[in-house]
């Protein structure tokens, strides 16, 4: 079996306490992850992510809709299901904070029912890739937010469990600790091999280290795409095309009648034309009159979209560029 996580017409509504007005957190939200795969959950504040993970990890129960872990549901066997799955949700909370960094691993291990023997090997080594084996007799309390962090997904790691699901990894670090997470997982990724949910507003995080993203929106889903799809569906169709030499005011209307998007800025040295395309081949159709007007073309830049311009646009419900064409 290909997918190791489904979920089906998933939906939850919260009654506020005060008001008793009803919220659609997750509103028929489907999709699935497969095995091995980085799946990023995106969203705006108060999307459905939170909710939908807590779903998925089995700490709230869905009002419709199925989640299977491998295969198993996680209502029916819940702790079956919930075996294939560690997670890090609100960065540090699930350590114990008057224990060492040492200690909490080795309780989590206990867990497993795995000698401290046995796994202090296995332990080692994720504190040496986490770098935090100067730190391993510190008591968690004295960490910083950053390294608390590291040590939440070390013991995410541990359990061995198939999925991981993270819940911000990155929120509240300052750059240096979140580009040293954002390393972290993409070691994880390449020399571990497990499949990984996260969930985060950091887009170079997502960009960095995923391979799909699943968008959603007031509760539904509004994307599901390789991220590389996305680039190349949003990619803007502008391009800046510097000229040899300067046009003349004729040249300069002659163009303009035939490309009305048309730009130029005039410049003694480097003029330059800008074009948003209506068409593909209408760059072609420039070249053409350039050509007949014996201007030569130095240079062609095609301006680029990133990931969090993408992530915008599909939040804000803006087709694709590609669609005009
Ligand atoms: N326990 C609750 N009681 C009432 N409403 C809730 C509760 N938990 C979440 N909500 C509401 O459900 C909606 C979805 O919340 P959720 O936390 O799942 O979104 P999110 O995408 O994780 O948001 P954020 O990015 O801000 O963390 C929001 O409108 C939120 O206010």
């Amino acid at each position: 079996m290909d997918e190791i996580i489904q979920v089906t017409n998933l939906k939850k509504t919260y009654k506020k306490r005060k008001t008793n007005e009803l919220v659609k957190a997750v509103n028929n939200i489907s999709f699935s992850v497969k095995k091995g795969e980085i799946l990023g959950l995106l969203g705006p504040n108060g999307a459905g992510k939170t909710s939908t993970i807590k779903m998925i990890c089995g700490l709230l129960k869905p009002d419709e809709g199925t989640i299977t872990i491998n295969g198993i549901n996680n209502q029916d066997k819940r702790l079956k299901a919930l075996q294939h799955i560690s997670s890090v949700l609100e960065g540090n909370r699930n350590l114990y904070w008057r224990l060492t960094v040492r200690e909490n691993m080795d309780y989590f291990a206990g867990n497993r029912g795995i000698s401290r023997k046995a796994v202090a090997p296995q332990i080692d080594d994720l504190l040496t890739k986490f770098n935090l084996k100067q730190k391993e007799h510190e008591l968690v309390n004295r960490l910083s937010r950053g390294m608390q962090q590291k040590l939440a997904i070390a013991v995410a790691m541990l359990a061995e469990s198939d999925v991981i699901l993270l819940d911000e990894p990155t929120l509240g670090l300052d750059v240096e600790t979140g580009y040293e997470v954002r390393e972290i997982l993409r070691g994880i990724v390449k020399d571990y091999n497990r499949t990984i949910i996260i969930s985060s507003h950091d887009m170079d995080v997502i960009q960095d280290i995923c391979e799909r993203t699943v968008i959603i929106n007031n509760g539904t889903v509004v994307t599901d795409d390789r991220i590389e799809n996305l680039l190349r569906l949003f990619a803007v169709k502008s391009y800046t095309i510097t000229l040899g030499k300067p046009l003349t005011s004729q040249q300069q209307t002659k163009l303009l009648q035939f490309f009305p998007t048309l730009t130029y800025t005039p410049d003694t040295h480097h003029p330059t034309l800008e074009i948003d395309l209506q068409r593909d081949d209408e760059i072609y159709d420039l070249f053409e009159v350039l050509k007949t007007e014996s201007t030569p073309v130095e240079s062609i830049d095609r301006k680029t979209v990133n990931f969090e311009q993408v992530f915008m646009k599909i939040v804000k419900g803006e087709a694709a560029d590609h669609a005009l064409a």
